[in-house]
């Protein structure tokens, strides 16, 4: 409403715009310049490529520099003349960032795009930021704080997330990480544990408006500061969504400080923490917001975003785990309590360990959490490149890029090897020449994943140690997979994040002389792995021997001992709607067991099966309502929910009618390909929360949200179908041992408690906003 006044001329430029960019768009675009150089448009310069290109972005401006040979200039978006030098060349950025870096400041405007850290030296230049850098190194160079962060560290890895991976045979990994180094940052900086990584997985605001920053800082980053501005005056858009997450940080930090404060007048002893060395500093007085939030950032966006990539790519790379597992066999052999306990490894332990630590810094040069660096040209110079900047200009230097040029890392500069890193020395042991591997020196301005010269990372020591912590337990314990299907892909951020995470199988090492076994379940494996196997045999021969293609789609056939139920399952698995409906409107069949379970499946009316059988028990009686509606068969007629396999592609035309006008319709309009069961659900989803709690959740939205609640509410009706189909002591084991679709389940179960609990904390806050009655089923 607020903008309705506005909304014709927003209307008419808008449209505009996308005629102007939709005609040069078609009239110059060749698709062979397609990804060597983006198009430098006259007025709106960049976007077209931008928007282009906005799902493979990192990608994008990689190939672009390398076709330009490192470096390239061109124009952004209006008239005043705006340009932009982007580089990855590493004499350009020795120079940027070193040798004449009073020429190439942050500027005004990152200060603006990142003000909920203004005042801070990460948003600052000159003096100041050289005297608040100085007073942050020294707090981060005392070795009390660091034996302290490492040992906070060391505690949370063994108390927090082995215990969780120990439970969970399936994990989203950078969720995972965020919460991890949410909660050891926090300590860090707090002395305070928020408890983000507990196994009922508390819903993370603070987390999400941690993100949010990142990605409007992109946006803002990308679209010219007055029109960010006046969407951030009105609060719409991102910068509405990045309101919202300045409140809820800001609450926080409140929150924690309150905290800090009951902790210090019950124990006045000084603790080892980073607000510990600020609170009484005058100089900061008004600017601790803006501090603790960017102490925040620093540990826990870099090392949250790192090690999920980390995880990844050991995961595709099993010769990396072993070399790694080797590294630590040793010091594993050397421990006398190793054999039925996790272990873990202290600082001391892994400062050694050259391998672990070049497969990390090898993830840093892929996947550098800050992927693209801002600069400002004070007064115009000529990079050793050759190329003239401008004073006004914006320089962009893009990390990513940078690690994947060929001229610098090689042929192979796309793969993930860790063996780049190091070299063999000759170490002369016991007479014999032996070699040794030692870490490569790469220079700051080659690899640019911790920054460069004045402005480099404070706390990079601290980073590898808590990152050689976390990889060396984790790798020690578990054996990681992708869940296959599962597509990893960036996000449009400052920040390296994954767009949908990434989601991993876990399974548990068991240590009986450092050989794999599963260990909680040791003790019952033979017995498991014998009764499975003879179940298997047996089917195998029923199968053959009985079996006749005659009777396949007839009638169920009713095995000895195992009854009808686990061959009909098992063969049918595929058409088990049509299975049953094809074999006739009334059956009786007897279940897997000896006890005489027995099952009487129909869909009559009444239930009053011709030969239904005077004497024996009836157990259940399963109608299948499907089966009512269709008999006799309609061949080649899909029912029931789809699966993955078989979902309907609909291609939808606009249509002007009906409906759903503020969420459906317009989705639809903007989607000429959409995959209906997905956008069913997500729209049911939200109207039911809507009616039951009066909170749209937003799964519904362009961006397509992974929905994990979704996923957990599926699985609840796919994991009913198995309880119903298998002997309950057989669920009620797995589910005891959380193993199979019983762990997938419990992983269910917890993700909608939270989302539950989200909910009821969010409609809590609203009653205290506006305690006028609500119309909802909640509130009822
Ligand atoms: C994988 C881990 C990390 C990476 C890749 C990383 C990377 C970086 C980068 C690229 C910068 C320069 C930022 C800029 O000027 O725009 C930086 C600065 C900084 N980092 Fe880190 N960092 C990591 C972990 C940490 C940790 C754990 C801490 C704290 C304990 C920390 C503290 C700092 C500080 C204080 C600065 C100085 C900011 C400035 O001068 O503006 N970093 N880091």
């Amino acid at each position: 409403m607020a903008l309705a006044p506005f909304l014709p001329t927003e209307l008419v430029v808008s449209s505009l715009t996308m005629i102007v960019l939709v005609c040069l768009y078609k009239a110059y675009w060749r698709p062979k310049y397609r990804y060597l150089y983006p198009v430098d448009w006259p007025t709106i310069g960049l976007l077209p490529s931008l928007v282009g290109n906005r799902n493979r972005l990192h990608d994008h401006v990689t190939d672009v520099l390398a076709g330009a040979g490192q470096s390239y200039t061109a124009h952004g978006l209006g008239t005043a003349g705006m340009r932009f030098f982007i580089t990855c060349d590493p004499d350009n950025v020795r120079h940027i960032f070193t040798t004449n870096h009073d020429n190439y400041p942050k500027g005004h405007e990152f200060a603006e795009i990142f003000d909920i850290m203004a005042g801070i030296f990460f948003t600052m230049d000159g003096e100041e930021c050289s005297r608040q850098r100085a007073k942050a190194q020294s707090i981060l160079s005392d070795p009390r704080l660091v034996a302290s962060i490492a040992s906070r560290c060391h505690d949370k890895v063994k108390d927090g997330l082995l215990p969780f991976l120990a439970k969970k045979p399936v994990v989203e990994m950078q969720d995972l990480s965020t919460r991890f180094m949410f909660d050891v940052t926090a300590m860090a900086v707090f002395g305070v544990d928020p408890g983000c990584l507990s196994p009922d997985m508390p819903s993370m605001h603070v987390s999400v408006a941690m993100d949010t920053i990142m990605e409007v800082g992109l946006f803002r980053h990308t679209v010219p500061a007055p029109l960010w501005k006046a969407m951030r005056w009105f609060k719409i858009g991102p910068e509405g969504k990045l309101d919202m997450a300045h409140t809820g940080l800001h609450g926080f930090i409140t929150q924690m400080m309150e905290q800090k404060a009951m902790t210090r007048k019950a124990t006045p002893t000084p603790s080892m923490d980073i607000l510990s060395s600020y609170i009484d500093d005058p100089d900061y007085t008004g600017l601790m917001h803006s501090l603790l939030i960017t102490y925040m950032v620093a540990g826990r966006d870099t090392i949250g975003t790192t090690l999920p990539w980390f995880f990844y790519n050991l995961a595709m790379k099993p010769h990396v785990v072993s070399a790694i597992r080797d590294e630590l066999a040793p010091i594993a052999a050397a421990r006398k309590d190793d054999d039925m306990t996790m272990m873990t490894f202290s600082p001391e332990d892994t400062k050694p360990l050259v391998y672990l630590q070049a497969a990390l810094l090898e993830t840093l040069r892929l996947y550098p959490p800050g992927w693209i660096e801002r600069k400002t040209v004070v007064a115009n110079d000529v990079m050793p490149s050759g190329h003239e900047v401008r004073a006004g200009d914006t320089v962009l230097i893009s990390a990513y890029s940078m690690g994947r040029m060929e001229s610098l890392w090689g042929k192979d500069c796309y793969e993930y090897r860790p063996e780049r890193w190091l070299y063999d020395d000759d170490d002369d042991i016991g007479g014999g020449a032996r070699k040794k591997k030692r870490l490569r020196y790469v220079a700051s301005h080659k690899f640019l994943a911790f920054n460069s010269g004045p402005r480099m990372c404070l706390g990079k020591h601290i980073a590898i140690m808590q990152m050689k912590t976390v990889a060396a337990a984790v790798v020690w314990n578990f054996d990681v997979e992708v869940v296959e299907g599962h597509t990893v892909e960036p996000k449009l951020s400052c920040l390296l994040q994954m767009k949908n995470g990434v989601m991993l199988k876990v399974n548990k090492r068991a240590l009986i002389g450092h050989q794999l076994v599963t260990m909680a379940l040791a003790p019952f494996l033979p017995t498991e792995l014998v009764v499975s196997s003879l179940i298997i045999i047996v089917l195998v021969f029923q199968y053959i021997a009985y079996w006749r293609s005659k009777y396949k789609y007839l009638y169920p056939v009713e095995w000895p001992m195992l009854g009808l139920l686990i061959p009909f399952l098992v063969a049918n698995r595929n058409r088990l709607h049509d299975y049953v409906t094809d074999a006739g409107q009334s059956i009786t069949a007897h279940g897997l067991a000896t006890n005489g379970m027995r099952f009487f499946i129909t869909s009559c009316q009444d239930a009053e099966h011709p030969q239904r059988p005077m004497s024996g028990r009836l157990d259940r009686i399963v109608m299948p309502r499907q089966g009512e509606g269709r008999s006799p068969p309609i061949p080649g007629q899909e029912t029931g929910r789809c699966d993955a396999g078989s979902r309907h592609e609909v291609h939808v035309r606009r249509d002007g009618h009906g409906g759903v006008k503020d969420g459906l319709l317009p989705f639809l309009a903007k989607k000429p390909v959409v995959e209906m069961q997905d956008l069913a659900t997500r729209f049911m989803f939200d109207v039911t929360a809507m009616v039951v709690f009066g909170v749209v959740p937003g799964c519904l939205s362009l961006d397509m949200p992974l929905m994990h609640v979704l996923i957990a509410m599926d699985t609840i009706m796919e994991v009913g179908l198995f309880r119903h189909t298998v002997p309950a002591p057989l669920w009620k084991v797995m589910r005891r041992f959380k193993i199979g679709p019983e762990g997938k389940l419990d992983m269910a179960h917890t993700g909608l408690r939270g989302f539950i609990t989200q909910m009821m904390e969010q409609k809590a806050m609203t009653r205290k906003a506006t305690p006028t009655l609500s119309m909802h089923i909640f509130s009822s």
